[in-house]
């Protein structure tokens, strides 16, 4: 892997920084401006940070991670009335080894030699009652690549309270990434409103993941294969239990573990994409040798589905032509959930 990643998935450094978001909403252009400085730097040197001060309730994370934690430990045949096989849009439960690791970019795993990962998972999609920007009866868009809606909520009986404690929970996310995708439109010196356009009904997936412990590194299964994020960023939750590492130049793995109040950020796909990979798609994996149960809840922010990513001109000279030709967000994204699944293609 580390041999044949290209360099803007790999961290340049040996340590992941944290970074304060007190002066996101700060009335000055200047304090902004200050805090996109630092992200810029942690974007294009190591593709992920911690953010402390981030605006989510202590009471919304700690929710969301006991909510996972009782999904979790429901029977198997409960949480299979809920398989993501049961949609047509990648949403449900995965059961451990429902997933294989697909590899990066570069170093895609083989088809035939894909093994199923050490963890279960429960996915959800963008709601319009997950955006405090919409009114309740907004509608969805049209959408061609079939990737908004139809989540399949686990019903009050079966775990009360759990789809308002999700939804709770995205609500804030939803307003915080809103937020960074302005810090990063001013960290790469352009106008703060430059996403907006593109972030009406955006292409928001999230999951809640059960990580059991594994015994020894290499041994047994992985519990989340190498690989990169598909879009514009990630925001995770990552409980109390270590197990996240992201791959630097130099062929480690540097730990992520989890920093009491903070969250992880990290910049995905379509963002690198967008500024021709200046900002890092961090190769990252999940390997729980802690000896306990881990939890994390990452959410995936992308752009509307029906939006075209395309390298800006400013990335661009005669000697580094655009990394890829423009695409639609719904195209990347379902292209690589078609192939993250075993025995199901959406
Ligand atoms: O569980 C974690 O810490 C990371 C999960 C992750 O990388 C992913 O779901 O893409
Ligand atoms: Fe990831």
């Amino acid at each position: 892997m580390s041999q044949q990643a290209d360099s803007s998935q790999l961290a340049n450094c040996d340590h992941i920084p944290v970074i304060d978001l007190s002066s996101i909403d700060s009335v000055s252009l200047e304090e902004r401006q200050k805090l996109a400085r630092t992200i810029f730097d942690a974007c294009t040197q190591v593709g992920f940070f911690y953010i402390k001060n981030h605006g989510i309730p202590e009471e919304l994370v700690n929710g969301i991670h006991n909510a996972a934690a009782r999904f979790f430990g429901l029977p198997e045949e409960e949480k299979m009335k809920y398989y993501i096989g049961n949609s047509q849009k990648f949403r449900g439960y995965s059961p451990i080894g429902g997933e294989k690791s697909t590899g990066t970019e570069d170093d895609p795993v083989p088809e035939d030699e894909a093994v199923g990962v050490l963890s279960e998972a429960f996915d959800i999609g963008y709601e319009v009652i997950m955006d405090s920007s919409k009114s309740k009866d907004a509608g969805l868009p049209l959408d061609p690549y079939g990737l908004y809606g139809d989540n399949q909520w686990p019903d009050e009986e079966t775990i009360a309270g759990f789809s308002q404690t999700y939804v709770q929970y995205c609500i804030s996310a939803l307003d915080l990434c809103r937020k960074m995708m302005k810090i990063f439109a001013l960290a790469l010196g352009l106008p703060e409103t430059y996403f907006n356009s593109s972030i009406q009904t955006p292409g928001v997936t999230s999951r809640m993941m059960h990580y059991p412990a594994q015994p020894v590194l290499g041994e047994v299964q992985e519990g989340l294969g190498a690989h990169t994020d598909w879009e514009c960023f990630t925001i995770l939750s990552q409980g109390k239990v270590p197990g996240l590492e992201i791959l630097n130049h130099k062929g480690d793995w540097i730990m992520a573990p989890p920093i009491p109040g903070t969250l992880v950020v990290n910049i995905a796909d379509c963002l690198s994409t967008w500024t021709n990979k200046t900002f890092k798609s961090t190769i990252h994996r999940v390997n729980n040798l802690s000896g306990e149960e881990r939890y994390s809840i990452p959410f995936f922010f992308g752009v509307d589905y029906d939006a075209t990513v395309s390298v800006l001109d400013k990335y661009t000279s005669s000697e580094n032509p655009p990394c890829r030709p423009p695409f639609k967000a719904g195209d990347w994204v379902r292209e690589k959930l078609s192939r993250a699944y075993v025995g199901y293609e959406g």
